[in-house]
C-alpha cells in the first residue's frame, strides 16, 4: 500500500517552465485523475514524478523520496507508461509484456510460475490472448497500445503512471483496460494517476481530479466539484453542459456552437 505526495514540483524543459509549484497526495488504492487542455502540463507532471525530468520539489512514495530509491526498487515502487513509448518492434507482445517484470526476478534474472501467470492475467485482460506471439512491429496502433499498458501493469508497482492511457483504444478496450486498473487498485492497493482527455471517464474512475492550466493547479478535488459549465469554459474554452448519470456521476455533453 503506498501513498504517493507530490510537493511543490517544478519542472520544464530547457528553455521554458512547463509546471511550477504543483502539489497533490493520492492515498494508497486512490485514483487521481490529471485533466487539462493541450498543452497544460499533465505530461510534463508525470515525467517528472517518474523522474524522467529535472525538477524542484518532492516526490515522496510511501513517504521515502523516491529519488533515493535504486532502479530496481524505483521500478518496484512506480510504473509509467508514456504516451509515445520507444517501442523494440522485434519483441512479441507477451515477451515485451514479460518485460514489466523484470524488477522482481531474482538474481538468475529467470522469471517463475508467478510472473507467467501475472502477465498472462494482464494479456487475458486486455484481449491480447490472439496476439501474443506477434511481434510488436505488426500490431495495429490500439492493439500496441494495449501491449504498453500491459507491461506497466504487469509490473505489479505501488504506483501506476498512465499518461493517456485510452487514446487511440475503442470503448469497449477502454473500457476492459480502465476497469483492470480499477481491480489492481481494489484488489492490491495499487495507486493510480492517469493523465485523460475524456471528462466524463475521469469522472466515473477517479476519486479525484487535478485541473492544469497553464501549468499550474487550477481545480483540484472530486469530479462533481471540479467539472462545473464554469471551470470547464474558463480553462478549455468549450460549450458544455453537465448531467448526471444514474449513479451519480457528471457527465460532460459538448453543446454545438451557431
Ligand atoms: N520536449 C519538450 N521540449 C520543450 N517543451 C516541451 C517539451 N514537451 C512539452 N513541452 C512544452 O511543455 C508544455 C506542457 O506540455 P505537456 O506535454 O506536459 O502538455 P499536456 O498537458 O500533456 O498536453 P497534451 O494534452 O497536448 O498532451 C507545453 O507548452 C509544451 O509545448
Amino acid at each position: 500500500m503506498t501513498e504517493l505526495r507530490v510537493r511543490d514540483l517544478t519542472a520544464g524543459y530547457r528553455r521554458r517552465t512547463a509546471l511550477t509549484g504543483v502539489s497533490a497526495q493520492v492515498p494508497a488504492g486512490g485514483w487521481l485523475a490529471v485533466i487539462g487542455p493541450n498543452g497544460s502540463g499533465k505530461s510534463t507532471l508525470l515525467k517528472a514524478v517518474a523522474g524522467l525530468l529535472p525538477h524542484r520539489g518532492d516526490v515522496l512514495v510511501g513517504g521515502r523520496p523516491l529519488h533515493r530509491a535504486g532502479r530496481r526498487e524505483r521500478a518496484r515502487l512506480l510504473a509509467y507508461s508514456p504516451q509515445t513509448p520507444q517501442l523494440p518492434p522485434g519483441l512479441t507482445v507477451t515477451d515485451y509484456v514479460l518485460l514489466g517484470r523484470t524488477p522482481h526476478l531474482g538474481l538468475l534474472g529467470r522469471e517463475g510460475r508467478g510472473d507467467l501467470a501475472v502477465v498472462e492475467h494482464v494479456v487475458e485482460r486486455l484481449d491480447l490472448a490472439g496476439l501474443a506471439r506477434r511481434p510488436l512491429a505488426e500490431l495495429s496502433g490500439g492493439e500496441r497500445q494495449r501491449a504498453v499498458l500491459g507491461r506497466a501493469l504487469a509490473q505489479r508497482s505501488g504506483v501506476l503512471l498512465l499518461d493517456e492511457p485510452t487514446t487511440g483504444l475503442d470503448l469497449g478496450h477502454a473500457q476492459a483496460l480502465l476497469d483492470l486498473v480499477d481491480e489492481l487498485r481494489r484488489e492490491l492497493g495499487t495507486t493510480v494517476v492517469t493523465t485523460l482527455h475524456d471528462l466524463t471517464i475521469s469522472a466515473q474512475y477517479a476519486d479525484r481530479l487535478l485541473l492544469l492550466a497553464d501549468g499550474r493547479t487550477a481545480a483540484h478535488g472530486p469530479p462533481a466539484d471540479v467539472l462545473t459549465p464554469a471551470v470547464l469554459t474558463e480553462h478549455y474554452d468549450a460549450r458544455v453542459v453537465v448531467l448526471t448519470a444514474p449513479d451519480g456521476t457528471p457527465v460532460i455533453a459538448p453543446v454545438r456552437g451557431g
